[in-house]
This record gives structure tokens, sequence and C-alpha cells, in this order.
């Protein structure tokens, strides 16, 4: 994946939307849908200058027909999860098995798994080196539990929980990071009817990036330039309002495919700003 700079308008050089369906979706709806958000993204001929990174994340058992559907167009495929190692791990699917289907990255650490299915710490340090040695991009799902008052310290303590996150995902090795996708998630804005506010988003992403950017001598590169996306009930409207924040990662709000669209529309705006912007 491509690092992002900020530029001065405020707008990373990449922007990436996304969306999971996580397990809402069965087969067949899941490609007929599929095929609507497609067509979203051939209908704007613009992604094809790579400044916005349309990507979908199916279940499972869609990747291998979703991929065929795929080929050629600029939406990428992800994953919902991965194992981290081949071999007697019944029921679990490997990073090499998953790029062999044309994965191009995988969602680790998301919320409802850290919750409800017992991913903790040493399992997203696995996954992600494991992601990673498979040539797959971890885009890893980090977020503060609860809300707290808005304002104050709030966006640092929030970033301290984020960043701690990433230094366990990673395992100590920082040059790892510079290989991740992070979405922000905070978990009290997921399955929401609001996202997070934008100043909220913001400020979060704006102190990760400084915290991050303090490891970047012992991960070999400028470690602010990091892509982080943000997710929990994002929606239209949304991106537009954020300042240095590299995308979104739908969920329910795009199962209604011309949101996609939209998002795509604000997103090329940007982008479009931001080539357009001064440079000094
Ligand atoms: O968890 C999410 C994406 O990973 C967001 O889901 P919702 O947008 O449905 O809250």
């Amino acid at each position: 994946m491509t690092a992002c700079g900020s530029g001065r308008s405020g707008v990373p050089d990449v922007l990436y939307i996304g969306v999971s369906t996580k397990m809402y979706m069965g087969y067949r709806d899941c490609l007929d849908w599929l095929a609507r958000i497609q067509q979203e993204v051939d209908s704007r001929p613009a992604l094809a200058a790579g400044r916005v990174v349309p990507f979908v994340i199916p279940s499972f058992p869609v990747l291998p027909a979703a991929a065929g559907v795929l080929e050629g167009s600029p939406l990428l495929l992800g994953a919902q999860n991965c194992g981290w190692a081949d071999g007697p791990w019944t029921g679990e699917v490997s990073p090499s098995l998953l790029a062999e289907l044309g994965v191009r990255l995988v969602e680790i650490g998301h919320a409802e798994r850290r919750a409800h299915l017992g991913e903790d710490t040493a399992m997203i340090a696995l996954k992600v080196r494991a992601a990673d040695n498979a040539g797959i991009t971890p885009l890893l799902c980090v977020g503060e539990d609860t809300r707290d008052d808005p304002g104050g310290t709030a966006a640092e303590r929030a970033a301290g929980v984020v960043y701690d996150q990433i230094a366990g995902a990673v395992g100590g090795d920082w040059s790892l990071a510079s290989r991740l996708v992070i979405a922000y998630e905070p978990v009290w804005a997921i399955g929401a009817a609001e996202p997070a506010g934008p100043d909220h988003v913001t400020a979060v992403v704006r102190a990760l990036r400084s915290l991050l950017s303090a490891r970047s001598n012992e991960a070999g590169s400028d470690l602010a330039q990091v892509p982080i996306i943000y997710g929990g009930s994002a929606k239209p409207g949304l991106l537009p309002a954020l300042d240095g924040v590299a995308g979104l990662f739908l969920g329910r709000f795009a199962h209604d495919a011309r949101n996609f669209g939209t998002v795509l529309d604000e997103a090329l705006a940007l982008t479009a700003l931001r080539v357009g912007s001064p440079t000094k």
C-alpha cells in the first residue's frame, strides 16, 4: 500500500475507501451487491489515477468468485480475518491461501473479533506478521472502548490506547508498522446511528501520527506517513469534515451501494482539491 503524505490542505496523498460486509449477507446477495459496488467504481474513471483506492471485504466463501469479478478493476479485494500459520489449525484460513485468491489486504483485530472471539494482542501480532510475510497488507483495526467526554484530553487518551494496540500488534518491530493500513474504529461508534464526531476523529488521528512519528528512527521510515482511516458508522458527509484522515472504512451504510459511490465522489473531490492546492 502507498504511504500517505499529508499536504497543506490536510488531505493525505492517497485516500482509501473500503467496506466490509461482516456477516450481513448471504452468498448470492453478496455477489449481487458486489456487482452494484463495482458499477459505482467503474462509473468513476478518475479512480484509475490511484489517488483514491477502493476496497471491498466480503466473507471468505465469496472471495474466489469476487476475485474473478474484480480482475482488472481498481477495486481491491480484502478478507475479514486470517490465521497465522499453515498446518493443523482447523477452521482457519492462512494468509498464503488468501494471497493465492488475490486478496490484497486483511482485517486484523476488528473490535468484534476482540470482543466476541477472543482475539488478543498475541494473536493479533502473529496474524499481522503472517499477513505481512504472505505479502498481504494488514488492515489493523484499533480503537478505544468507551466514549470520554469530548474535548479536554479525550483525544490524547484515545490516541494513547490506539498507539498501545499498534505497538502490541507489531510486537516491537516498528518497521512492520510502515506496511500497515490502520483503521481507527472507536468501539463505541461501531454499529451506532452516527459516526464519532469529526473533531474527535481528526484530533485522535493527529495525536496518533505524532506518537507514531516518534518511532520513525526504529522503523527506518517516517511513520507519520502510515495511512490511518476511520471506521464506525461512517457514511456520506463525514470524509469532507475530517482533516488528515486517509479515508473511510464503511459497514452498514454501504449496504446501499450508492452511498459507497457518494463517498468515492467525496474522496475524489478532496484529492482533486489537494492536487490543485498551492505547494508553498
Ligand atoms: O466496523 C465497521 C467497519 O469495520 C463499521 O461498521 P458500521 O459502519 O456498520 O458501524
